[in-house]
């Protein structure tokens, strides 16, 4: 039996107390105390320490879990990838600090323009991502738009009397569905359409096409069982010649 009170919980103890997390008083109940300190732990493991977003860690989780719903249900669902333009320029001209302001103004709005339950998350430095799920073709382009404007509407204080503005670039794909396929794969075609909308003069949303499909009710049983070599299958591959859509992703049967 270890005894809880002997543990050496210092460095998790400062690290919670870093963040601002309340944790109960350590006389009360050993137990409940550690299990206090598990889940705030836990919950810092998930979050981004600059904007409180969800992080890249709890993001993919959500983004393998979506990616077998739509391919066992078919709902359609959305990744948006967010890049806010020439963010460079505004660390430059107004120092790290406004630039660490403007991703944290960025967040807030994000979270606003979008329902409880889509995740929005912090990809990596000025990059943000979105998981739409049951998310309609024409929806999503209406949600993409909505938080463009948003963001370029913002006027974001830095300092005393200094305002500043900004503008984002969005790309998209739709998980595909009745597909076996990985989160990478998703993420890279939503990568190749923000590219896209950077190349097109940023400040603006490219989506790309939902892949239309036929697939039969028993290949749509096969999605059932588990895929091990050599299991027929519908999957998603990038390399393949038989291109649908307009990145180059392609639906293969496999036997
Ligand atoms: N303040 C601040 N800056 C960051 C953070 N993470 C990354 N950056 C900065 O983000 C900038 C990204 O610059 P680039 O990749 O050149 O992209 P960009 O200037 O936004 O240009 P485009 O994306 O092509 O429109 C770099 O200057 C990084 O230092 C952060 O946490 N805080």
């Amino acid at each position: 039996m270890i005894d809880l009170k002997k543990l050496k919980l210092d460095d998790a103890r400062a690290l919670l107390e870093h963040g601002a997390h309340q944790l109960p008083e350590p006389d009360e109940s050993s137990q409940a105390y550690l299990q206090a300190v598990i889940d705030k732990l836990c919950e810092l493991s998930q979050k981004d320490p600059l904007t409180g977003l969800a992080n890249r860690r709890f993001f993919n989780n959500v983004l393998t879990r979506e990616i077998e719903v739509v391919a066992r249900s078919g709902e359609p669902a959305l990744l948006l990838m967010l890049d806010i333009d020439h963010f460079k320029a505004v660390n430059d001209t107004y120092g790290h600090q406004a630039g660490d302001t403007v991703l944290q103004a960025v967040a807030k709005t994000l979270i606003k323009c979008v329902r409880p339950m889509d995740t929005v998350a912090r990809f990596g430095g000025e990059e943000f991502v979105i998981i739409l799920p049951s998310c309609q073709g024409y929806y999503g382009h209406q949600v993409a738009e909505r938080i463009r404007e948003s963001l370029s509407a913002m006027k974001i204080p830095i300092s005393s009397g200094v305002t500043i503005k900004i503008t984002i670039s969005i790309g998209g794909a739709y998980a595909p569905r009745w597909v076996r396929s990985t989160p990478e794969l998703w993420v890279d075609r939503a990568d190749l359409e923000l590219y896209r909308a950077k190349s097109e003069g940023r400040d603006c949303v490219c989506i790309e096409p939902q892949p239309i499909l036929s697939v039969s009710a028993e290949e749509k049983h096969l999605l059932f069982g588990p895929l091990s070599l050599g299991d027929p299958a519908w999957i998603e591959n990038l390399a393949s010649e038989s291109s649908v859509g307009s990145s180059g992703s392609a639906m293969n049967r496999v036997n």
